[in-house]
């Protein structure tokens, strides 16, 4: 059974003012995510990222549709049996939300006091939680003493505080520098990894996508247009808006300006060649063409690694007989793929 599953669920906003128009912002979803995975939700500003998250942990009901957590579907659950539903969903977001009047111990402990768990077990509680986002020794210090990334950390000890077996991520790196979105994402894969927590992340940026989410789901206008394994979608994108947001990680196919400047450069035919870790790699193509006797160079590109797996675009110049080019290409075998850059 999945952990949870999203049924074409759709959320309407009605108009804000009279005559306006009805805002569809989830628009007949469609969604499994499996326990234990880190699933990733990508999509521009207003795609219906944050909509879909506030109907998950049902902060919002869904205007049709239906939400599966562990098979009881949540969309129609209220009052004592939705909020233990949701105590069972951790949440981390952009801002981190923090109390700013609170210590780092007395936030990560907020939660907990809700609950009315007992003091001396919330103490233990907190101390354990904080030593597990390594920030122990802050335990008496407040927010704003933290740096981003400290207080995103703190976020995701406060998060999961009551041992929920969901977390769900809102541009929860969106905020913070390269390095300490590094050292986030590191401890979120940790809290997969060893707490078993499945983890939604939704984000706008790609490249978190490729560093955390084995799966990912691109959204577009409120739909879902391409979904699946992080790897497949990176390389084998199918619609324009995953084929966009692949580029800004993947930045291997010359356009635009170094498009003009690569044939400036080289007289002769431009071919790109893909390649993933399914099949060939980039020297058996190579050796086939210097056996073809076809005289090439790599002028642009390189390897990837997304999800700890390889990914190769590489565009090189050829000059040689067409014949023997085309032997040479047909003799390197699958795995690969090469297209005449003829733009
Ligand atoms: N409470 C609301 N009332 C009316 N319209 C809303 C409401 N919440 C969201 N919307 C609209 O729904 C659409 C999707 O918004 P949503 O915030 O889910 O997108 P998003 O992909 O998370 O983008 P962002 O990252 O900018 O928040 C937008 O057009 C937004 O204006």
């Amino acid at each position: 059974m999945p952990h949870i599953s999203i049924t074409d669920v759709t959320k309407a906003y009605a108009p804000r003012r009279r005559g306006g128009a009805t805002v569809v912002a989830v628009d007949g979803v469609s969604l499994e995510v499996e326990r234990g995975d880190v699933f990733g939700v990508i999509g521009y500003s207003g795609a219906g990222k944050s909509t879909l998250v506030r109907l998950i942990n049902g902060l919002e009901p869904v205007t049709q549709g239906s939400i599966q957590i562990d098979g009881v579907d949540v969309t129609s659950l209220s009052g004592a049996r939705l909020r233990e539903v949701r105590q069972g969903i951790g949440m981390i977001f952009q801002r981190f939300n923090l109390l700013r009047s609170r210590t780092i111990r007395a936030n990560v402990a907020y939660p907990l006091e809700v609950v009315g768990m007992p003091r001396d077990q919330r103490r233990a509680r907190v101390d354990e939680l904080l030593r597990f986002v390594g920030l122990e020794d802050k335990a008496d210090a407040y927010p704003e003493q933290l740096s981003g990334g400290q207080q995103q950390r703190v976020g995701i000890a406060r998060a999961l505080a009551a041992e929920p077996a969901i977390l769900l991520a809102d541009e929860a790196t969106s905020a913070l520098d390269p390095e300490t979105t590094d050292e986030v994402l590191d401890l979120l894969a940790r809290v997969n990894r060893e707490l078993g927590v499945t983890i939604v992340v939704i984000t706008h940026e790609m490249d978190v996508i490729a560093r955390i989410a084995t799966k990912v789901a691109v959204m577009e206008q409120g739909r879902v247009v391409e979904s699946g394994a992080t790897y497949d979608v990176f390389t084998r994108p199918q619609t324009d808006t995953a084929r966009c947001f692949v580029r800004t990680v993947v930045r291997a196919l010359p356009d635009g300006d170094a498009l003009v400047a690569l044939r400036e450069q080289h007289d002769g035919r431009l071919f790109t060649i893909s390649f993933t870790d399914e099949g060939a790699s980039e020297a058996r193509v190579f050796g086939a063409l210097a056996r073809a006797g076809v005289d090439f160079h790599l002028v642009h590109g390189g390897v990837d690694d997304i999800q700890g797996r390889v990914y190769g675009l590489l565009t090189i110049a050829v000059r040689g007989d067409d014949a023997a080019v085309a032997d040479a290409i047909a003799s390197i075998g699958s795995g690969v793929t090469i297209t005449e850059v003829t733009a």
